[in-house]
């Protein structure tokens, strides 16, 4: 396939020639001919990115089909220009165990995309079948419970640690610790009762509104897990990356720390005022911050402090979400909408294009020592997207291909690819202007086999 007068990242014209799943030539625009039968696509006035990389997924099977299945879930992330995701461990069974890793290698063979998996931590893991399998990471590491319920105790997080520091793999931390949590707005908490002898259920100020949960899971306690994360990871040498990062603390002490970070497009694009709107629907872990942080957090992105942007996509259903702020699960979809939400940034001249080139694809294959992916290079992986960056259009539920049909930037602008390849196949094609659409076959790998 040869891509002609196509716009990179950096702003050069250039003509991008794939074979045999590489890159084979980027050379002068015009210098490049059509072989004997080869397809040729103008894409003069289009942007040819490299596909993005989406470092944080919860595509939820093994467990969970009717939430998300690794063909619903590559099929958003294709659509979105993801190229490749790591999947997340707590699924059921949880993927601790080198038995457990095997059994969700073989349902991610349904996968579009290519895909990395983590192993994960409980109290009854098996390390030594765990770090026999190709481990994409060991994580996300639970510090608190979040959706799965996988928190662990501080002993067994410096275990392991120090075991994956053993076999240099990277350790990534949902950093968050619930003794920091403000459990006064908890329904029935004794804590916030003023008086002695006040029944604490008939406080005026019990919550139950969906702010409550920010309120509850603090940015202190970020920021306490964040710090311990790094003294243990310095202890034992290993690597950490901190996910999901909602509060500028958090970054700026990973960055002081010479570690890396994620954050992800809900706490850059959604803060505390978004949550009367949302409800339940933003619930997640770590929650909403307000909107002073949200700010703060967008600033670190711009200048280069955040290393990668990542969605946590982790799907749940209507229905689910359809309870009280104490009782709906935690999470938010996302893999579809990181880079078009984005890219409108880039649109509306508020974030340069080698910048989302550099969170969403060179830095993850970067820090994930991930050699064939992450850029436009001769040689390399041809994971490769093509955007046309005027062609905006509103963000619907209704639109994506994650199984829970809904998203909580509804409404909102983005600028979606309209040709996604992995490894020079075509796996989402949406160039007929999106009137119709239609999706490759399941040619994911795993990048770490
Ligand atoms: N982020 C969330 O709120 N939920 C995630 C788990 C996690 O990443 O903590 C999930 O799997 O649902
Ligand atoms: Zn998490
Ligand atoms: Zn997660």
């Amino acid at each position: 396939m040869l891509f002609t007068q196509a716009t990179l990242a950096d702003g050069r014209v250039r003509d991008v020639r794939v074979a045999d799943g590489e890159i084979a030539d980027v050379a002068d625009a015009g210098a490049l001919d059509p072989e004997d039968g080869e397809a040729v696509v103008d894409a003069a006035d289009e942007y040819l990115l490299p596909g993005a990389i989406d470092a944080h997924v919860h595509f939820r099977e093994p467990g969970f089909p009717h939430k998300e299945d690794w063909t619903t879930g590559s099929r958003s992330a294709a659509a979105g220009g993801v190229t490749t995701v790591v999947d997340q461990p707590n699924t059921d069974p949880t993927t601790t165990t080198g038995a457990a890793f095997d059994a969700k290698a073989d349902l991610a063979a349904k996968s579009l995309v290519d895909y990395g998996l983590n192993g994960g931590v409980t109290a009854d893991w098996d390390p030594e079948s765990l770090f026999d399998r190709p481990l994409f990471a060991l994580g996300e590491v639970f510090l608190a419970d979040s959706t799965g319920d996988m928190g662990i105790e501080a002993d067994l997080f410096a275990d392991a640690v120090e075991r994956a520091a053993d076999h240099g793999v990277t350790v990534t931390v949902h950093a968050e610790d619930a003794d920091l949590f403000d459990e006064s707005v908890l329904p029935g908490s004794t804590e916030h009762a003023s008086g002695e002898g006040t029944d604490p259920r008939a406080s005026a100020t019990e919550r139950d509104d969906a702010d409550a949960w920010s309120a509850f899971r603090t940015p202190e306690a970020e920021a306490a897990a964040v710090e311990r994360a790094l003294e243990v990871g310095a202890d034992s040498g290993a690597d950490i990356h901190i996910a999901h990062t909602s509060t500028p603390e958090g970054v700026d002490a990973a960055s002081d720390a010479g570690a890396t970070c994620e954050v992800t497009p809900h706490h850059l694009f959604l803060s505390r005022e978004d949550l009367p709107d949302l409800g339940t629907l933003g619930r997640m872990n770590p929650p909403l911050r307000d909107e002073e942080r949200r700010e703060a957090l967008m600033e670190r992105v711009r200048d280069g402090t955040v290393d990668i942007v990542a969605t946590d996509h982790a799907p749940h259903t209507r229905e689910e979400k359809d309870a009280g702020i104490w009782d709906a699960p935690s999470g938010v979809p996302g893999v579809e909408t990181m880079l078009p939400l984005l890219l409108n940034e880039v649109r509306e001249g508020r974030l340069g294009l080698e910048r989302v080139r550099d969170l969403t694809a060179a830095n993850p294959a970067g820090i994930f020592a991930l050699p064939r992916k992450g850029r436009i290079e001769v040689g390399r992986d041809a994971d490769l997207v093509l955007v046309d960056l005027d062609d905006v259009r509103e963000i619907r539920g209704d639109d994506l291909h994650s199984k829970c049909g809904w998203t909580p930037f509804e409404g909102f602008e983005g600028v979606f690819p309209s040709l996604t390849l992995v490894r020079g196949n075509v796996v989402y094609d949406g160039r007929d202007d999106g009137d119709s659409e239609s999706f490759g076959d399941a040619v994911g790998r795993n990048v770490r086999d």
